[in-house]
């Protein structure tokens, strides 16, 4: 896992002041764009979890889309998309939230999970935290509950000028 995490960091490109004065953006493209090592990062979440542990994962727009399409082809299950607001065409539930650097609003469709479905959420950065679903947003409706909570990466010290700039990548 430290090897992992190592590898992770190694491909992250820090972008001081983007999007805005003070923040330090942890880009991840270069990890996407490296097949080896995006595909090690897969396979070492899938291992992290437990392949038999979920039935369904999540990515949360836009940047969790890359990693969930990844772990959902690696493992055989359908991948939900957990959309910002206004994009999906159908009923959604929805959650507004605070940004690092701005507020959002992330929606997916009503009919996404089942009952008892156990849903692998993932995301790229994770900063403030506050949007993992759940419990941070209380999805409501069918599959309530039932859904565990991962986010792959946890950045610290994301944000510039608070603390030390060096970053810790842990996975929860
Ligand atoms: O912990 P937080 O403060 O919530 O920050 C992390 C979130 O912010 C980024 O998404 P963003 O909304 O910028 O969208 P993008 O993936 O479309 O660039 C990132 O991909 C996470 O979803
Ligand atoms: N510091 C950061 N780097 C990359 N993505 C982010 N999303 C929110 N804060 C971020």
């Amino acid at each position: 896992m430290a090897d992992l995490a190592e590898l992770v960091a190694s491909r992250i490109v820090d972008v001081p002041d983007f999007p805005k004065a003070g923040i330090l953006f942890k880009d991840l493209t270069p990890l996407f764009a490296d097949g080896p090592a995006f595909r090690q990062v897969i396979d070492g979440i899938v291992e992290h979890h437990g392949a038999d542990s979920f039935d369904v994962v999540a990515g949360i727009e836009a940047r969790g889309f890359v990693i969930a399409a990844a772990i959902a082809y690696a493992t055989g299950i359908g991948v939900v998309p957990v959309r910002k607001a206004g994009k999906l065409p159908r009923e959604t539930y929805a959650a507004s939230y605070a940004l690092e650097y701005g507020e959002a609003a992330l929606e997916l469709h009503r009919d996404a999970f089942t009952p008892g479905q156990r849903v692998l959420v993932v995301d790229d950065v994770l900063a403030t935290g506050v949007p993992r679903p759940p419990p941070s947003i209380s999805w409501s409706g069918p599959g309530e509950g039932s859904p565990g909570s991962r986010c792959c990466w946890s950045c610290r010290s994301c944000r510039g000028g608070r603390g030390s700039r060096r970053a810790t990548y842990t996975r929860c």
